[in-house]
C-alpha cells in the first residue's frame, strides 16, 4: 500500500471540485458515446494550443529538478515527460489531419489563455520548487484519470476516439503520475506552512482551470 500523504487529504477535502474535473460532462460524453464531434474537435484545437505552452512550462520544471531536487531521479521522471510531450505533439498534429482541424487558424479561448497565463506565473523562481511539483502532478493526473475513466469496464467510447483515451489513459502514463506525485509528496513532507498553504491553493486553481478548460471544449 502506499502511504497516504497530503496531497491525498486535498484530494478528500477538495473532492467535489476534483469531481468535476475528473468526471467532467464532456470526458463522460467521450466514454458513453454521446459526445459532439464540434467539441472534440474544438478540444484538440484547444488542447494542441495549450500542450505548447506547457512545454516550456514543463522545461521549467525541469531545469529546476535538476537544480534544486536532492533526488537525481527527479529529473529523470519530468524528463520521461518531456519525451512524451514530443510524441503528443506529433499525435496531435495527426489527429488535426484527421478530423480537418486547421491548428493554424485556431484561437486561444479566454479559458485557455487563463490557464496559460496562470503556467507562466508558476514558471517564476519565486515559485517554490514543491509548489510547482504539486502543480504539474494536478495538470497531469486529471488528464489520466478523465481519460483512463474511458476505457473502464462498461465504455462506449467510440473507436476513433479511443486513441486520445490511450493517450493519458494508458497504465504507462498512470505510473509516470504516480511518480510525479511522489515527488510531490515527498518535497511537501518537509515543507514550512507557508508553502504547503500555497500548494493546496496552486493544487486547486490547477482543478479550476481544468474544469474552465472541459467547460470551453463542451461550449464547442
Ligand atoms: C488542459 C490540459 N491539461 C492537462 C494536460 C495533460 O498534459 C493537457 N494536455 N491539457
Amino acid at each position: 500500500m502506499e502511504k497516504r500523504g497530503v496531497i491525498d487529504t486535498w484530494i478528500d477535502k477538495h473532492r467535489s471540485i476534483y469531481t468535476a474535473a475528473t468526471r467532467h460532462a464532456f470526458v463522460v460524453s467521450i466514454r458513453d458515446g454521446s459526445v459532439d464531434l464540434s467539441s472534440f474537435r474544438t478540444w484538440l484545437g484547444q488542447d494542441y494550443l495549450f500542450v505548447r505552452g506547457f512545454v516550456p512550462f514543463v522545461a521549467s520544471v525541469l531545469i529546476r529538478a535538476g537544480k534544486e531536487s536532492g533526488e537525481s531521479s527527479d529529473m529523470e521522471v519530468v524528463l520521461g515527460g518531456m519525451a512524451s510531450l514530443n510524441d503528443e505533439i506529433e499525435w496531435f498534429k495527426r489527429e488535426a489531419s484527421k478530423w480537418d482541424v486547421d491548428f493554424s487558424t485556431v484561437v486561444p479561448q479566454k479559458a485557455n489563455q487563463e490557464y496559460t497565463r496562470f503556467l507562466e506565473a508558476l514558471m517564476s523562481s519565486d515559485v517554490k520548487y514543491s509548489v510547482i511539483m504539486t502543480a504539474f502532478w494536478a495538470i497531469e493526473a486529471v488528464y489520466q484519470e478523465s481519460f483512463a475513466h474511458c476505457l473502464e469496464d462498461g465504455n462506449k467510447t467510440p473507436v476513433e476516439l479511443t486513441g486520445a483515451c490511450h493517450r493519458w489513459g494508458n497504465d504507462g502514463f498512470k505510473q509516470y503520475c504516480s511518480s510525479v506525485k511522489n515527488i510531490a509528496g515527498r518535497c511537501l513532507e518537509n515543507a514550512s506552512g507557508e508553502a504547503l498553504a500555497e500548494a493546496e491553493d496552486v493544487f486547486v486553481r490547477v482543478i479550476e482551470h481544468e474544469v474552465a478548460f472541459w467547460e470551453m471544449s463542451r461550449g464547442g
